[in-house]
């Protein structure tokens, strides 16, 4: 049976390789990671190593590239969701982040046009296990390969993902060199790695939405859960930091109208179109790295409901007089076990954050609504006096779970009693 999924015809037998890992030290400091082939009679690996991805802590990996072909830096982070890549990818919150799934294989289900999470992948690249040879999903309209060549990103296959997993959770992220450019040496690729970190850089200038414009998209019909449909409809203004769809879409289910701003957006502006409530949105990056938007939230709490998730959490707690921290290696998956302090529940959620705000820097007044089982961390904050709740994961889910899903319910009911109140 031939397919050509990635490009390039190849048999099915061809993949049926053993793979084992190994690594030579070139300097008592660096050491290179090869996954080798002990292939059978008559089989062999449809293409040789092309790629290379070196670690600032002086691994060098060789790999076979897919997508884009260049050189590209970013901090390697892991994800431990099963399905979703295509979500991931298209996740503004990646961005300057290279990708590595621990699901060890990846691309069966090609892409659609439906799981976007924006108009354009953001992150520097995907790094995987193994890449499936064919693609097949009824919703498939093109293979990973070419949908991330397309989008000008870079990927790489045949990587010991679980091994530079390991590594991340001992030493914490890493900076990391992707390339495909055998004219650059690994001494030359360890030295970029080494001169460039994504901590104090404004990534969110990069993503976020040029123009104010409406949303009007709901969660579609076949997926809807919120059976009782929106009630009342309120305004919505929701600050693009890099925003996720489907943050939108589930506005929209409860009844929403929204108004999406980009992060520049001034908070006076926001209050002259007299909203209902005001969302902050994900977004990539340290949030310490973005005061004029700890300034725009600072200028809007207490005015309005407001509701921020994940960066839009980590903007808030700024603006509370709190501070936020970089974590060992962040939480990035859609299995991560949070409590819901308030009901005692417990809920699998979907993350994808290096920084968390520490409680301790908070002022009194403000609650720890939730916590990470995991770690202990903070996943969620809220100061009822001025009508604030946030949440340092994903309600939103895509990927991932539907457990929080109440988290916009709950949003919708704070607008509610703001508006019995002013009535
Ligand atoms: N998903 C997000 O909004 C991520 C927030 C922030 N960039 C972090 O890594 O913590």
């Amino acid at each position: 049976m031939a397919t050509k999924a990635l490009g390039f015809s190849v048999t099915l037998n061809d993949f049926s390789n053993r793979f084992g890992s190994n690594s030579r030290p070139i300097s008592p400091k660096v050491r290179v990671f090869t996954l080798t082939c002990s292939a059978g009679k008559g089989e062999r690996p449809w293409k040789t190593s092309d790629a290379r991805l070196v670690l600032a802590d002086g691994s060098i990996w060789n790999a076979k590239s897919f997508g884009a072909s260049g050189t590209q830096v970013g901090e390697v982070v892991f994800n431990t969701s099963l399905t979703g890549y295509q979500e991931i990818l298209t996740d503004p919150s990646y961005a300057g982040q290279f990708v590595l799934m621990t699901n060890p294989h990846i691309g069966n289900t090609g892409v659609n046009f439906d799981d976007e999470e924006s108009t354009q992948c953001f992150l520097a690249g995907l790094v995987i296990r193994s890449l499936s040879i064919s693609t097949s999903n009824w919703r498939c309209a093109e293979t990973l390969g070419d949908y991330l060549a397309e989008r000008n990103i870079m990927g790489i296959y045949d990587v010991d993902t679980r091994a530079i997993t390991r590594r991340l959770r001992q030493d914490g992220s890493l900076v990391g060199v992707l390339s495909t450019d055998n004219s650059k040496s690994d001494g030359e690729l360890l030295q970029m790695s080494r001169s460039w970190d994504i901590v104090g850089i404004d990534l969110i200038s990069g993503v976020s939405c040029k123009s104010p414009h409406e949303w009007v998209d709901k969660t579609k019909q076949d997926w809807e859960f919120n059976s009782k449909g929106p009630g009342e409809i309120f305004h919505i203004v929701a600050y693009d930091f890099g925003i996720k769809h489907n943050i939108l879409r589930r506005l929209a289910s409860y009844g929403c109208k929204i108004t999406v701003v980009p992060s520049t957006w001034p908070a006076s502006e926001t209050l002259k179109l007299n909203p209902d409530g005001v969302l902050f949105s994900n977004g990539p990056g340290d949030p310490s790295a973005v005061p004029y938007a700890v300034e725009t939230v600072k200028n809007i709490l207490g005015k309005v409901p407001v509701f921020g998730i994940c960066m839009g959490h980590q903007l808030l707690g700024q603006a509370l007089g709190g501070k936020t921290f970089k974590m060992k290696f962040g939480h990035h998956g859609g299995n991560h076990p949070v409590r819901n302090l308030r009901t005692g529940h417990v809920e699998i959620s979907a993350q994808n954050h290096n920084y968390a705000v520490d409680p301790a820097t908070l002022p009194e007044g403000v609650e720890v609504t939730h916590i990470n089982l995991n770690d202990g961390s903070c996943a969620g904050l809220a100061f009822p006096a001025q009508r604030i709740m946030s949440l340092q994961y994903h309600p939103e889910a895509s990927p991932g779970p539907h457990d929080s899903d109440y988290a916009f319910r709950e949003f919708v009911e704070l607008m509610k009693r703001e508006n019995v109140h002013s009535a």
